[in-house]
Order: structure tokens, then sequence, then C-alpha cells
């Protein structure tokens, strides 16, 4: 450890002074110019990561994914490619607030100690970076931080988030049984596109796909997999649009899955073609949200709970074909914000067991791990399936006893790799939709018609001080401050199949109120009435 070459670099890229930084759902995220600082340290501690697990490679990513242009992030990605364990946000977060250059290594110095990792052993950091222009100064960062101690890195430029993600994965288990992938960006197209046909099993898709990418980096990206997509056997017909990448300022602007989700509209730009499917990535591509702009049955949003359901279903259905239901468990992972009707659904008509957990990827994907089939999408359209290492080991060496059987159990295996596992990929969950409208033969109006969503609002209350408000019962209930919970009680009785909650936003400095009912009109009324009792107790 040379403590000199360490301030040295240490010092080219300080923190901002008087900032209080902390790891959240999504890394670090706020103002580029906030950031150089910050990626500096997030290089230490990944490379610590890194040599704490025996020199396993982890990955950083440095997006801001659905915000706006002038914002950026960097988050920490584990070995399996999955979030950062819990355990080490905390660490990020001491590290990087640490005042001084000097402070900085004696506390780099104290966790390495306190973790038992030996310095002088091997590590290696794998990253990459969405279209922001600031990415380039970050990059440089995380990358004076990795030779300041000696981490081997791979620096992969552009790429989406759960692109990274793949790759992390790739890198830790190439050459094993467990092998994920060819470790290259390339590998990543040809492992998606071979999937996809296997997927198909000789289907064509039918009509035209728009895709809108936010004029982020699922654009290129997409583009680069649609070369190798072989279109005279698929049928895949895509229509790219907003992938201009060069204007940082039209990033997420007015346009991408976020824009679509929260406006419940497609982008204003949009020319709507009757019975074309229309999907929007969001900037960094890792959500996903379908829907129709049909001149004139007007505009129908697809979110995250319709491709859930339309996931659960299918694979459902094949488990079941291939006379797998015993001995797989599968089960739909949600948070509170789920639409109620899909939550039925799924329950009643789908009879799969549903299990609601906080927000926040890196909770639901622990849930949707605890089946052998895990399914798992949050409404805003962020989410993946999860298949256990027995599922995907049956799915391949299970003998058919029929044609039918042997026919489920190929296409099973196939979806197993057309799956991005290790984070939602809005690329390949777009693949696998295409791939179950295919095999059912149905149109958006089809998949829509499965189940009618409760009428909902979401609301985002400004507070003085959000962490007053504390959940409990997977964040549909409040626990603090004592009297909020029973007076939203008292207003939800008011109506008949009404649902509300409130919690404190994890990402932004606000407070988010859900609502739903069984009219329109009920539905605001109530979110408005919650959102005064939050207002009022947190003034
Ligand atoms: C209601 C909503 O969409 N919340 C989003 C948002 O979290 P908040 O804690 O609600 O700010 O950002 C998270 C990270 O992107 C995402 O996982 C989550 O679904
Ligand atoms: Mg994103």
């Amino acid at each position: 450890m040379d403590d000199s070459k360490f301030l040295e670099a240490s010092a080219k890229h300080p923190i901002v002074e008087g900032h209080v930084y902390k790891y959240g759902t999504a890394g670090f995220r706020m103002k580029a110019d906030l950031l150089p600082g910050v990626s500096f340290r997030v290089g230490l501690i990944a490379g610590l990561r890194s040599r704490k697990l025996n020199g396993q490679a982890i990955g950083v990513m440095i997006t801001a994914s659905h915000n706006p242009a002038p914002d950026n992030g960097v988050k920490i990605v584990d070995p399996m490619g999955e979030m950062l364990e819990q355990d080490w946000e905390a660490h990020a977060t001491l590290l990087v607030n640490a005042p001084t250059h000097e402070e900085l290594l004696e506390t780099y110095k104290k966790l390495a100690s306190q973790l038992k990792i030996d310095l002088n052993t091997p590590g290696r950091v794998v990253y990459g970076r969405d279209t922001r222009p600031s990415g380039h100064s970050l990059v440089t960062a995380l990358a004076d931080a990795l030779e300041a101690t000696g981490i081997e890195y791979t620096d992969y430029k552009i790429l989406t988030t759960p692109q990274l993600h793949y790759l992390t994965r790739c890198v830790n288990t190439e050459g094993t049984p467990k092998a994920y992938g060819e470790v290259s960006e390339a590998g990543y197209y040809n492992k998606l596109s071979e999937a996809f046909v296997r997927a198909l099993r000789g289907r064509k898709v039918q009509g035209q796909l728009i895709v809108d990418c936010a004029n982020g980096v699922g654009g290129p990206k997409l583009n680069e997999l649609l070369k190798v997509i072989p279109k005279d056997v698929t049928g895949f017909n895509v229509k790219v649009v907003n992938d201009d990448v060069l204007r940082p300022e039209v990033l997420n602007l007015d346009c991408g899955a976020d824009f679509v989700k929260t406006k419940q509209r497609a982008p204003p730009n949009f020319k709507p073609t009757p019975e074309a499917r229309c999907c929007s990535l969001d900037g960094d591509a890792d959500r996903l949200i379908y829907y129709w702009a049909d001149p004139d049955s007007g505009f129908f949003m697809l979110d995250g709970d319709r491709i859930s359901s339309l996931n659960a279903s299918f694979i459902g259905d094949l488990v079941r074909s291939a006379g797998l239901e015993e001995e797989l468990r599968i089960g739909v992972v949600q948070t509170a914000y789920a639409n109620g009707a899909s939550t039925t659904y799924i329950e009643k008509n789908l009879q799969l067991p549903v299990v609601c957990t906080p927000t926040g990827v890196k909770h639901l994907h622990h849930a949707a791990c605890q089946f052998d089939v895990g399914v798992y999408f949050e409404a805003n359209g962020h989410g993946t399936v999860v298949f256990s290492q027995e599922a995907l080991r049956v799915f391949r060496e299970k003998k058919p006893q029929s044609p039918a059987q042997k026919d489920a159990l190929e296409t099973l295996a196939a979806v197993g790799d057309l799956i991005n596992q290790t984070v939602g990929d809005a690329i390949s969950d777009m693949l696998m939709v295409e791939v179950i409208l295919a095999h059912k033969a149905w149109s958006l109006k089809d998949w829509a018609t499965t189940y009618t969503d409760l009428p909902n609002r979401l609301v985002r209350v400004e507070v003085a001080n959000k962490d007053i408000f504390e959940t409990t019962d997977a964040e549909r209930r409040l626990s603090h401050p004592p009297g909020a919970q029973d007076e939203i009680d008292q207003c939800v009785r008011k109506y008949t199949t009404a649902r509300s909650f409130a919690r404190a936003s994890g990402t932004e400095n606000a407070c988010r109120v859900y609502a739903e009912a069984a009219t329109r009109h009920e539905a605001d009324e109530l979110a408005t009435k919650v959102a005064s009792i939050i207002k009022q107790y947190g003034s």
C-alpha cells in the first residue's frame, strides 16, 4: 500500500465539502458536479469488496438512469450481477463522507482491517457508463482509485446498466459449469439473439414494434442487437425512435419509460400507428413499459404489473406442460405499488403466490430467489425473472415423456437463456414479451383484457423531513409518526374497495402517496386526502 500514491490520487478528486452523501436504492445519484470525488471513493470500495471476495470482479456502473442529463450516479454490482450487499452500503457511505484525504486514507485502512481484508491480495473491477458526458470525468476518477490501490480493471466503455450487470456475472463465472455467457458486449447480443430464436420455436413475431429509447444508451445498443437477430427467421420488425444520444439535453426528455409511466401517455413526438405495438425503455435501458397509441381507442399502458403477470402466466403454463408443477415452486414478487387488480389476477386466475416486499430491486430480487422461478417487476417496469440452478438443470436434463413435454422443456431452457437474470433488463424483457405474444398470438389489446386496473393515483408530497415517516408491513403501513396511519385508515374506510399508503422516497427528498379505489374520482379524492395528512404530519 503506497500511501503517498493514494493521497496524490485522492487529491485530484476531492468531494464537495459540506455535502452529506448516502448510498441509496440506486447507489450514489445526484448532480454530476458533486460526483468526481464520490466516483474515486467508489473505486476504493469496489476494490476492497473484490479483495474481500477473494479477487472476484466487482462491477461499477456510472449512470443516472431515468434522471435528466445534468445528473449522474455511481453504483456497485456484486459478482453474480446482483445489487451491492446491503451491509456494504454503510461502508460506502462512511468512506465517501471522509472529510479530508488523510482521513479517507485512515478510514480506508481501518475498514480493511475491520473487514479482515489483505490489501496485498489481487482485486478486480469492471465498469461501464451510460451516454452522459459527465461520465468521462467519473470514469477517470474511478480508474485513478483503482490504479492507486493496485486493483486490476477493465473499462467496457458505454453500456446499458443491465449489460454491465451481465458482464460482471460473465467475468466471475467464465470457464465454470455456471458460465453465464461470453465476456463481451458481442457475447451479450449473440446470447440474446440465439435464445430469442430458440424461444420462438419457429413462430414469427407479428406486426411492427416501435421502441422509444429515451435518447439514451438503449438506442445504439438495441440497434447493435438488431444487426444479429435474423429478421427473416423471427419476423422481428422494429422501428427504433428517440435514439439521439448526441444531444445530452434530450436524454429522458418527454420520452422514455419513466415519462410514459408517470404521465400515463405516449411521448408527444410519437406518431401513433394503429395496431403497432409500442414500448419505451428508460435512459439506461433497465426499465420497460409497453403501450399502444391508437388514434381511435387512445392510449393504453401495459406497465410492470402487466409484464409480470404475462411472464407468470406463460412460464406457469410451460412448467405445467413440462410436468414440473410438483417439482418447481413459482412465485411472483410485487411492491405495495402494484395495482390490486394485478395481485388478484395472479393469485386467483393464475393460482400463484404473491409476495410483497419494500420498494427497491434488491428487496424484490432477494424474495424472488426464494422460488425456483421468481417473477419480479416493480410497477414502473423494472424487473426480471430468476431461475434456481435446480430449475435450469431440470429444463436441460429432464427426459420428456411426450412431444408436448419436450416442447415445453426446450422453451423453458431457451427462456432461461433469454432473460437477463442479473437485473431488470429492458431489452431482454422486451424480447421475452415478444416471444410470449407470438406464442399466444396476442395483440396488446388481447394482453390488456387479462384484468382491469383499479383506478389509481401516485402523488409526490414535499415535507420538511421525509425521514420521520417510517413504515412496516412491506411499506404498506406507517409505524411513525404516531397517529398518521390511524388517520389514513379512517380515510380508506369511507370507500368500498380502496387502498392507500404513504412512505418516504429513497431516491428524492419527498414522500410518495399511492391510492387506488373503485372509481377514478374516489382514487383521486383518497390520494388528495392522504397527501394532506402526510403534509400535516410532515410540516
Ligand atoms: C414509486 C417508484 O417508482 N419508486 C421508484 C423510486 O424509488 P423511491 O424510493 O420511491 O424514490 O426509484 C427506485 C430506484 O430507481 C425504484 O426502484 C422505485 O420503484
Ligand atoms: Mg433505469
